[in-house]
């Protein structure tokens, strides 16, 4: 908790007791639920879901532009990023997007536990949920980890962010060329490159950059 306490701060997000009494929560629930449900890897240490997951899903705090707005997370397996953000920032409405049923029903129970509010829970494809209107433009923040390739999400992201909104990738050491594959289409889907920024994961040192995207 110390780790998560400090490590959090050290990057301008402060938890209250009741938060963190929410991350003990959840990794208790996390641990309980993994053999069966394969949430994260069974060879993890606690340590290691509290830096690879917690706050790995934290560092996109400090950037997103509106802490009471509309957040979709595409793929969020067992609720990452999407539940340390709505956490750390009560105030966020969060849609979690899942496509297995057995992660959504953990999902589902996690929230109820950890009695997060505003939230919704959806077992869908993205496919799917790209043919419905209701969701078109909808969401001042995108986020997806580890779910989708960067031009796949990008072209599912262009059609759920609002006109002012931000599509956030997060990758590691080899966001360049993944950035380069995708610069001459990135004006094709109406986006554009608005923010690089890189930092180290603590105690592991692994490195991170989160990819800002926003319509032209
Ligand atoms: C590797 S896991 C990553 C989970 C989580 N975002 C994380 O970082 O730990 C990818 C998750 O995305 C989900 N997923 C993959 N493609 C999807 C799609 N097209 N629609 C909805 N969910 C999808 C999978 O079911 C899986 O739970």
């Amino acid at each position: 908790m110390r780790l998560l306490r400090e490590s959090a701060a050290g990057f301008g997000v402060f938890l209250s007791e009741e938060q963190l009494n929410s991350f003990r929560f959840y990794y208790r629930e996390l641990n309980f639920w993994n053999a069966r449900f394969n949430l994260v890897a069974s060879t993890e240490s606690a340590a290691d879901v509290f830096v690879k997951h917690f706050l790995d899903s934290l560092t996109l705090v400090p950037y997103l532009p509106a802490p009471d707005g509309h957040l979709i997370d595409i793929g969020t397996g067992g609720g990452f990023p999407g539940i340390p953000l709505k956490i750390s920032l009560p105030g966020l409405k969060v849609t979690l997007l899942e496509a297995s049923r057995k992660k959504v029903s953990f999902l589902k129970s996690l929230c109820r536990i950890l009695k997060l509010e505003e939230m919704s829970i959806l077992q869908e494809r993205l496919e799917d949920l790209l043919k419905d209107e209701f969701y078109r433009n909808r969401f001042e923040m995108v986020v997806s980890r580890a779910a989708l390739k960067l031009p796949e999400y990008l072209q599912a992201g262009k059609e759920l962010v609002s006109p002012s909104g931000r599509i956030f990738a997060m990758k590691g050491a080899g966001y360049r060329e993944e950035l380069a594959d995708v610069s001459e289409a990135l004006a094709d889907w109406d986006l554009c490159l608005a923010d690089v920024h890189t930092l180290a994961l603590p105690e592991t040192g692994d490195f991170r950059a989160i990819l800002v995207f926003k319509k032209l």
